[in-house]
């Protein structure tokens, strides 16, 4: 984890990060940004205060597509805050990190330790652009050491909508409340087709098998979810598969857009054409009250 703010004795001082401004000692605030906007307490409160929240949600998505949209492409990769150098994510976090940044893409974590340390690790000394996208928490610990652009986000949503709008795809590793409810909502996002685009890979089979055969055996025979969705997860162990899965999904939606493209362009072409032709037709020339069209007329 960063170094900066440490005391004489090396022991790291309490920080908080508040968009541009760090907060150190008794300036910290008792509660975060997300808990005042979710625990205000009337229709006072919401007529006072949330008007002018709204300009503050907002900068928080300029500052994110400001600082974003330069990146390479990107993967999000999510996992346990919680878990050690010596885990068995840990280690798969930062091999994944590694051939990420090999394959030419950057990383995106949470920038907080545990798993998203790992990735951002593995990617940053594999020569990628390692990325994190820090919240602010009540116990907050700052971005870790191998973030090389690290935004610091007041608003859970907000910090979302950026590990969607600038990745690939996703992968999640094994972790907690957090890391399911960021992979439930890029599985939503997908099923729902809110995006088109991207793949989502569970690695760490010991971790995930029990949740997928869960999904199988009680969501998919209750109709909770259609028989299709399960195909939307890739599940793996093996970090080269897991790169493949994104790369050949990236480069199925180049083909996808070229394809797409090219038909736009060929409609646009018949559609002048057939104007052309209308256009040069005796039935549009005698109907025409400005007379015939002479080449060369202006
Ligand atoms: C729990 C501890 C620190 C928490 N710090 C975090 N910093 C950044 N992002 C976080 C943090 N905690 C959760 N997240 C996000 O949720 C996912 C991990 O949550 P989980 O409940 O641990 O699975 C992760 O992908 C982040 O995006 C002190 O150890």
């Amino acid at each position: 984890m960063a170094n900066g703010n440490v005391n004489g004795r090396g022991r790291r001082l309490p920080e908080r990060h508040r968009g541009a401004v760090t907060l150190r000692r008794e300036a910290i605030p008792l509660s975060t940004a997300d808990q005042r906007l979710l625990d205000s307490w009337g229709r006072a409160d919401w007529k006072t205060r949330d008007a002018w929240r709204a300009l503050r949600i907002l900068s928080e998505f300029v500052e994110g597509f400001d600082t974003l949209a330069d990146l390479p492409p990107a993967v999000s990769v999510f996992g346990s805050a919680r878990s050690k150098p010596d885990s068995r994510e840990w280690e798969l976090a930062e091999r994944l990190g590694a051939a990420l940044a090999r394959a030419g893409y950057a990383v995106i974590t949470g920038g907080g330790p545990g798993v998203m340390e790992a990735a951002n690790k593995g990617c940053a000394e594999a020569g990628g652009l390692s990325v994190g996208l820090g919240i602010e928490l009540p116990f907050e610990q700052g971005l870790n050491d191998w973030v090389d652009v690290g935004i610091d986000f007041r608003y859970f949503f907000a910090r979302k909508t950026m590990f969607v709008k600038y990745a690939q795809a996703f992968v999640v590793l094994p972790g907690g409340f957090g890391t399911l409810d960021e992979m439930f909502e890029a599985l939503t996002l997908v099923q729902t087709k809110k995006v088109t685009r991207f793949p989502v890979v569970l690695m760490g089979t010991w971790y995930w098998q029990g949740l997928i055969d869960w999904m199988r055996d009680t969501m998919a025979v209750e109709g909770k979810i259609g028989p299709e969705d399960l195909k939307l997860i890739c599940l793996t162990d093996d970090v080269d598969e897991a790169v493949s899965h994104i790369v050949n999904a990236d480069v199925a939606l180049n083909a996808e857009q070229q394809a797409a493209f090219a038909r736009a362009a060929a409609e646009q072409q018949e559609a002048a054409a057939a104007a052309e032709r209308e256009a040069g037709s005796p039935e549009r020339l005698s109907t025409d009250r400005r007379g015939p069209r002479i080449d060369g007329e202006i």
